[in-house]
């Protein structure tokens, strides 16, 4: 029976709002559903953008996990999830696909209070493998019958993170029914690094090895044999089996994780066919699947880097559509180009990135020095520790690190660089509400978790100037040293020679004597504006200084408000509780001063995806956000 929500364009797929519709249609139909959801993804993100060439690469791999897997009571854990758009659509949020990573819509990744189809938080690579293998634990303890399967779905860069093979040492020796799904497309975002994307390129198995394998499972299940003791018969086989032919024995199958594979991840019936074999087997599994990053775009599979997040593009020509607005360069741009000067003249600098270097522009120092640039695949904490290894031996690493990704290398930059004062420079590109990846990727956290880690600078930019003052600074500068700076443009050109700045000291942009607006990062900018109106408007006058450094703080600052002893509005994009507010908070408080203070900033609570102005204005320290603060103190100052 027909549903209304019938599209000639998308025949099949119109009538899918859900995986049991999906089940529903006999496997021939499958790859129709696929070809379908091919032109849906490219129509609808050619003018909504969001990420691309890997959900176009992981289309028949969702097929298949949906067909063959009861969903949602079977879970599907996507890594990364950037990937699972596919997986979006066929779960019931076709209709709503095109609000995707816009306010109030879709998540750009998987979020569990979104859709119970998505079973674990995403976006950060390398989680699934560890959190997929909880829920199958979970499963067993609980004696769910049946028993749920749990699968894990991986990019082969993503695999590669250190939590993946935390993960991948755990689920041998925990009674799981973990199955991982290696989505291996030979890509990270700009290339594939490290010797596993290498191993993995080159691991394969003999026909034979895998058939035999198959053929006495296939004879236990005909046999109904797939009891436990079969399954210990499959084990005790494949060991034999293994002893025999130990040639064949894989990195996974050192870890006691049965491999099959490598397949054609793009050939549907082999797909299912392998799963239906593999789904009941006890024990932990890997599939591997080599798919194509951009599966079915031409443009994207002959570039799947620049097909990673392409932006608005011509669905027809494949020509992506640039922004014409001439803007002033990328703070990431000049952090690269900075970088590139500064070791012109200086050879101990490095550059470390964790898998980013077109995202944090590390790839300029790459093209300029190539033996001193690093990039260490998707391990921020390995990045940082060995950062630290390089400066114990006399270099001075800047490691580019976006600052939400960086939270995962928490523990490395107080234990492998701060207790001894290595003179490793953080630059925490992505630094406040980034926007439309949400929750998982705004960086927010990042001056409340670094201002507590001893002997550690803080200082973030309110210009592109400013940048590069601070990595001027930062490169003289024996110790640990983070510079935080947003995504994007900065908003005026470089107009100033590079100079030093005095650690710790803040900048008077402007004096005043009612009130004292203290801003730090590029928020300096929409505090200027609206201070000048309120000026006008109340009749009032305010100073605002820039911070510039959130620790050490700058003492003249703090003792000039305790003196005139006004009050006081911070304003930082990033948290308020444990940011520049609460700083500025206790050093008034143990100067002895109680004057009102005003913190404008990220509140507690994650914040979703969206534009950046919406979110700032969401979180009350846009424009309107700081005017209103001024009123709601101006008053009673001219009461
Ligand atoms: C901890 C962390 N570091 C970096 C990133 C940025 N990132 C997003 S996707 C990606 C590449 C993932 O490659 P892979 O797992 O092979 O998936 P593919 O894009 O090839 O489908 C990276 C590095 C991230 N999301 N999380
Ligand atoms: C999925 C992921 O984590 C990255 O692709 C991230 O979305 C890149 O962010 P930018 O677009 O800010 O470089
Ligand atoms: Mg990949």
């Amino acid at each position: 029976m027909e549903k209304e929500t019938k599209d000639d364009k998308y025949p099949l797929l119109s009538q899918i709002d859900s995986p049991a519709d999906l089940r529903k249609l006999p496997v021939q139909e499958l790859p129709k559903v696929c070809s379908e959801l091919r032109s849906f993804l490219i129509n609808s993100l050619s003018t909504h953008p969001g990420h691309f060439a890997s959900s176009m690469g992981a289309v028949e791999l969702t097929v298949a996990l949906h067909y063959v897997f009861n969903t949602p009571y079977d879970r599907i854990v996507w890594d990364v999830g950037h990937q699972a758009y596919g997986h979006k659509i066929l779960t019931g949020r076709r209709e709503r696909f095109s609000t995707n990573r816009t306010l109030g819509g879709l998540s750009g990744f998987p979020s569990p209070k979104e859709s119970e189809y998505d079973t674990f938080t995403a976006g950060h690579a390398s989680n699934s493998i560890s959190a997929a293998l909880g829920m199958t634990v979970a499963s067993s303890l609980q004696n769910e019958t049946p028993l749920r399967n749990v699968v894990a779905v991986i990019g082969d860069a993503s695999i590669s993170g250190g939590l993946a093979f935390e993960g991948l040492n755990n689920a041998a020796n925990a009674n799981s029914n973990l199955l991982i799904i290696l989505n291996d497309n030979d890509m990270s975002i700009d290339r594939n690094v490290g010797s596993l994307n290498s191993y993995l390129a080159h691991l394969t198995t003999s026909k034979a090895y895998n058939n035999l394998r198959y053929k006495f499972a296939r004879f236990l299940r005909k046999n109904h044999l797939v009891t436990n003791k079969g399954k210990g018969m499959i084990m005790r086989f494949n060991n034999s089996l293994k002893s025999l032919i130990t040639k064949e024995q894989n990195i996974f199958e050192g870890l006691n994780i049965r491999y099959f594979g490598p397949f054609d991840g793009h050939d549907l019936p082999t797909i299912i066919n392998v799963l239906n074999e593999i789904k009941d087997f006890s024990g932990p599994r890997i599939l591997h699947l080599r798919t194509i990053k951009g599966k079915g775009y031409e443009p994207a599979e002959k570039d799947p880097a620049r097909w990673h997040a392409p932006g608005r593009f011509d669905a027809k020509t494949g020509k992506i559509i640039k922004d014409s607005v001439k803007k002033a360069p990328k703070y990431q741009d000049v952090f690269g180009e900075t970088l590139v000067a500064l070791a012109e003249r200086n050879t101990k600098i490095v550059g470390v990135t964790a898998a980013m270097p077109s995202g944090t522009s590390m790839n300029k120092l790459e093209k300029a020095f190539p033996s001193r640039t690093f990039d260490v695949g998707i391990s921020e904490g390995h990045a940082v520790t060995f950062a630290g290894g390089m400066a114990k031996e006399g270099m001075k690493p800047f490691v580019a690190i976006y600052s939400s990704f960086l939270q995962r290398a928490y523990s490395h930059i107080i234990h492998d660089v701060a207790i001894e004062g290595l003179p490793v420079t953080f630059c925490l590109d992505r630094a406040g509400l980034v926007g439309e990846d949400g929750a998982t990727h705004h960086g927010v956290f990042d001056m409340a978790y670094l201002r507590s880690i001893p002997g550690m600078t803080v200082a973030s930019p309110r210009s592109l100037d400013m940048l590069r003052h601070l990595m001027l600074t930062a490169e003289s500068f024996d110790g640990p040293f983070a510079i935080r700076y947003p995504r994007g443009n900065g908003d005026s050109e470089l107009s100033e020679e590079m100079h030093k700045l005095p650690v710790g000291k803040g900048e008077l942009l402007k004096d005043g004597s009612d009130m004292v607006v203290l801003t730090i990062g590029p928020v300096a900018s929409e505090a200027r504006k609206v201070i000048d109106r309120a000026e006008k408007e109340f009749g009032i006058s305010i100073a605002h200084y820039d911070m510039i450094f959130l620790k050490p703080m700058d003492k003249e600052i703090i003792d000039r408000i305790v003196a005139m002893n006004v009050p006081v509005i911070t304003v930082e994009d990033g948290v308020v509780d444990g940011g520049m507010g609460s700083a500025v908070l206790e050093a008034l408080s143990e100067a002895g001063s109680d004057v009102a203070v005003h913190r404008l900033g990220v509140p507690d609570r994650f914040i979703p995806q969206g534009k950046p102005a919406e979110l700032k204005h969401l979180c009350g320290f846009d424009e309107e956000g700081i005017y209103e603060a001024i009123a709601k103190i101006a008053n009673p100052v001219k009461g």
